[in-house]
């Protein structure tokens, strides 16, 4: 192909990501395609082109990140609902939220939702990973065998020097890989005395979230390096940008996914029955060849000669695979997609944190509400960031953080705080005018399931997404009984002197009925859409992925990203999801060794 506009291997922005074809190159062929350049996949871009005669291709459909608020950490406000760097999504009219619609914000750039999200470090308990062992029968999943894959690509700050004063800093943490983890740049009175608040409230001091307890109250660590956001995308991304074996294209959505084989060829198990025997066969004749995109108005099939490997996040791959034709039978049928293979669970199976926050006007106090309130204040906030990166705009959003039990009922932390010195009605709107902290708590381990499902067979038209929130009593009681821990907190002698006034949800409101409602008028999204296509033991006939995250009966298909999760983490996602990257990169360069 002489003509650059059509070569696949040219970025269409531009030179740099454009790889020159070596002789007796097929332009269209490659070792390996991963679809979606978010948090998994360029770690998984990363691990995959480390060896050299592994041809990769990494596709995302957003554009670079190069726009400059996604690297101001407190640019997190202006990514979100940005369609330069949002996906857009909303969710479908929720019961549980009084009937409410949500923005579902999702990265839509290289590095995605790493390059929007609020930077928090956080791993989640060793009881989660324990339980996926047991749920997928496989070891390899244990907290322990995960703990060495979180350490394998860590960059802690605390051991820059080599050492630590902490013996446990080195059995917990990883330094020297890619994934900068760093304390925050600066901290707020007024948060200072929460978390006095909270250890009188019974909640105890941690010096670390991140050894497989989190229980305890503390500062957030942080994915930044020296004041800045460090997305994916510089971290894993970047560096193997200059290998030649690994070719990127951004802002090229991935259409379908290619098949062929099984029992009568592409699209066989719609018409060849669903026998046992037929299973059986397809197993083992079914497999992904590739992928198609549009590029320049011009379809384009490119084909993977040993996996095709879906990166494209918790909403991105469902729906991928549905209108590719790999879902619930009875849903692609409805919208006149083929069906590949009927895998009910995909799409099932959406768990998230739901956020309540409540609103807490104080004074006496400094928080950001009044230093961005006036032009003095701003310009302030702008010469701490010039001159040292710190102050307010090196801020990940949410400074503070406390893991505690919603109930004696519970015998480990199940609810989470992110507290901030600030407030709003609501994401995209102004900081209040008068002093406040926002308190957000969510149910860490709710029992609620919701869904993403296609609504046509055009990719390009978002899929339904319906996290069905408080939909179960357990997770409304979870919200009543959270809502009233903050209040216990929020009343301890350490934030007297604030005067703290509750003006959401507000006072007036006690029993548990009152509390769930309100939970549902401002509950929110905290971003971790999970479990869409989870993995599982071969009898489970929800599980979508198998323990190696190979997609049931299609061969040469992988799943690596946060959908993969069967229950959702107890704490923020991003760090577990590269995680899983790391180990499900391991296990595809295994089958590369031993010709699998
Ligand atoms: C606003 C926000 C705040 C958050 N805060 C935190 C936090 O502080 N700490 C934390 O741990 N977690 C946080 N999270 C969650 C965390 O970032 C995600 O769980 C994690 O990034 C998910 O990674 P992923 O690789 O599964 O998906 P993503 O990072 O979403 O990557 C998927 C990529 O695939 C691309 N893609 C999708 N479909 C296609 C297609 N058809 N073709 C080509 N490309 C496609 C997308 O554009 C995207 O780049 C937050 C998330 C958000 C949105």
């Amino acid at each position: 192909m002489s003509d650059n506009k059509n070569n696949p291997h040219r970025s269409p922005e531009g030179e740099q990501d454009a790889r020159p074809a070596k002789p007796g190159d097929d332009l269209s062929e490659f070792d390996y395609i991963i679809v979606g350049a978010g948090s998994a996949g360029c770690l998984m871009a990363n691990r995959l082109s480390a060896n050299p005669d592994h041809r990769v291709l990494l596709v995302e459909a957003g554009g670079r990140d190069n726009y400059h608020w996604i690297h101001i950490p407190v640019g997190y406000l202006y990514c979100i609902n940005n369609p330069r760097t949002d996906w857009m999504f909303r969710t479908e009219p929720d019961k549980g939220l009084n009937g409410r619609s949500l923005i579902y914000p999702r990265g839509k750039t290289l590095g995605g939702c790493s390059s929007i999200n609020g930077m928090i470090y956080m791993r989640g308990q060793a009881r989660d990973y324990d339980h996926w062992a047991e749920v997928s029968g496989d070891d390899e999943w244990r907290w322990e065998q995960c703990l060495a894959d979180f350490m394998r690509h860590e960059d802690h700050a605390l051991l820059d020097d080599g050492a630590s004063s902490d013996p446990g800093q080195h059995d917990f943490h990883g330094h020297g890989g890619e994934w900068r983890v760093e304390r925050q740049r600066l901290n707020w009175e007024v948060l200072d005395d929460f978390a006095i608040a909270a250890e009188q409230a019974g909640i105890p001091r941690t010096k670390d979230f991140n050894r497989g307890s989190n229980e305890g109250v503390a500062y957030f660590e942080v994915n930044q390096r020296a004041g800045w956001r460090w997305n994916t995308a510089k971290a894993f991304l970047r560096p193997a940008l200059k290998r030649s074996n690994l070719t990127l294209w951004h802002s090229t959505q991935v259409n379908r996914l290619l098949f062929a084989g099984g029992e009568q060829g592409m699209g066989a198990e719609t018409r060849a029955g669903t026998g046992a025997t037929d299973a059986a066969k397809q197993a083992s004749d079914l497999r992904c060849t590739g992928i198609q995109v549009v590029r320049d108005g011009k379809v384009i099939n490119l084909s993977a000669k040993r996996e095709v490997v879906l990166c494209a996040g918790a909403i991105g791959s469902p729906h991928l695979l549905q209108v590719s034709g790999v879902g619930p039978r009875a849903l692609l049928e409805e919208h006149g997609v083929e069906v590949v293979k009927d895998l009910p669970g995909v799409g099932e199976n959406l768990q998230d944190h739901l956020q309540i926050r409540s609103v807490y006007k104080v004074t006496n106090a400094k928080t950001l509400n009044a230093m961005a309130s006036t032009l003095l204040g701003k310009m302030g906030i702008g010469m701490q960031y010039l001159f040292k990166r710190s102050g307010p705009m090196s801020m990940a959003p949410s400074q503070l953080g406390a893991f505690t039990r919603s109930s004696d009922d519970y015998a480990h932390p199940n609810i989470q705080y992110h507290v901030q010195p600030l407030s709003l009605e609501a994401f995209g709107q102004p900081l209040h005018p008068f002093p406040a902290i926002t308190a957000s708590v969510c149910n860490l381990n709710p029992t609620s399931r919701g869904t993403v499902r296609l609504q046509s067979a055009d990719p390009r038209q978002a899929p339904a997404i319906a996290p069905n929130y408080l939909s179960t009593d357990e997770d409304r009681k979870v919200a009543a009984d959270s809502l009233r821990v903050t209040r216990r907190i929020a009343s301890q002698p350490a934030f007297a002197r604030y005067k703290p006034e509750e003006i959401k949800p507000g006072v007036e409101y006690q029993t548990d009925e009152e509390l769930a409602r309100l939970a549902g008028d401002i509950g929110t999204t905290i971003f971790h859409p999970v479990g869409t296509t989870r993995m599982g033991r071969a009898d489970d006939p929800m599980a979508v992925v198998d323990s190696r995250l190979r997609v049931r009966g299609i061969q040469g298909l992988r799943v690596a990203d946060a959908g993969i999760m069967p229950t959702i983490v107890s704490g923020n996602t991003n760090s577990p999801t590269l995680m899983i990257a790391e180990k499900a990169a391991g296990w595809i360069l295994e089958s590369a060794v031993g010709g699998d």
